[in-house]
């Protein structure tokens, strides 16, 4: 593992074993850009605050940076700001909704996209700053396989993969998850299939990665839930008002309702009640 990982993860060694909170690290990434993962982060976000967890979304993906945006809110300071030296993490932190705090990241900037080790580093360490403020770390990485967007994932207590079924979506997700296996052996890997019409779908695209995963890379991975498409979704993005908040109990947010709960460790049903993979996914999540 590099320094920037091993940097956070001591952190988290070490917060793990203080008798402050426990703030959770979860790093989501997806290999292919455009399959729903701000999107996801956004509404899983809104979902566990339901759940009264306090929760901050980083918007890893410093070059393209827009978790802000999604929210409807537009920051003043971002990361660029804390790596100048002009802020400190807490100044940059920005309240959206229902508590959530975002550390915004900046769009259009190349040289975010690809931070040098002392700049990646110096990020690593402020975030210990916020252990207190939140029970829980969102990450929202970038697409794509580069250093940070790997170190994001690498460093994190949790790696939630998103996809869609769409084979190039697939085929990406486990692009990535082959490059995390190349940089940590102890993954603790979850998997969402996003924009799906069917059950049936969801477990196809599953059993295929895991099926993959487990034959050529010897990961294990687990399925943490399914989310149907949902035109809903879109119009949020277009108003720039989280599904969530606009419009809860939509189908796509129902099921990010569900996901959350699988977060917090919740033993409970998905939504729909009809398809054969409900029996599937219980016992998965039982084990
Ligand atoms: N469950 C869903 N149903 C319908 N549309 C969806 C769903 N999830 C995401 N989308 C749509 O997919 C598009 C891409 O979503 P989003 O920006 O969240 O993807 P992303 O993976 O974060 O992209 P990028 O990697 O480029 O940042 C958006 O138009 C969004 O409305």
């Amino acid at each position: 593992m590099n320094d920037q990982a091993s940097t956070l993860r001591s952190m988290v060694s070490q917060r793990d074993a203080g008798t402050h909170n426990n703030m959770r690290v979860i790093a989501v990434g997806s290999g292919k850009g455009g399959v729903g993962k701000t999107s996801f982060v956004v509404n899983l976000a809104i979902a566990l605050s339901e759940l009264n967890y306090r929760v901050i979304v980083l918007d890893g993906d410093l070059g393209l940076a827009n978790v802000d945006v999604v929210f409807g809110m537009t920051a003043k300071y971002s990361i660029r700001h804390l790596l100048s030296g002009e802020k400190r993490i807490e100044d940059i932190l920005c309240p959206v909704k229902r508590g959530i705090k975002v550390l915004p990241g900046a769009s259009g900037m190349f040289e975010l996209a690809n931070l040098d080790r002392g700049q990646l580093k110096n990020v690593l360490v402020n975030l210990g700053r916020l252990e207190k403020m939140a029970d829980v770390l969102l990450i929202d990485t970038g697409a794509g396989l580069g250093h940070t967007v790997l170190n994001f994932l690498c460093a994190s207590d949790e790696v939630i993969v998103i996809t869609t079924p769409e084979p190039p979506a697939m085929a990406d997700a486990y692009g990535l998850l082959k490059s995390l296996k190349g940089q940590q052996e102890q993954l603790n890997l979850k998997i969402v299939i996003n924009r799906i019409h069917h059950e049936s779908e969801a477990e196809i695209c599953f059993e295929k990665l895991e099926h993959a995963a487990k034959k050529f890379l010897g990961l294990r991975v687990n399925l943490l839930g399914w989310i149907y498409d949902d035109p809903l979704m879109g119009k949020s993005i277009m108003e720039q008002y989280p599904l969530g908040l606009a419009n809860p109990e939509s189908l796509a947010y129902k099921y990010i309702q569900w996901i959350a709960g699988n977060v917090t460790g919740m033993d409970q049903r998905p939504p729909s009640s009809s398809g054969g993979i409900r029996k599937l996914i219980f016992s998965i999540l039982k084990n």
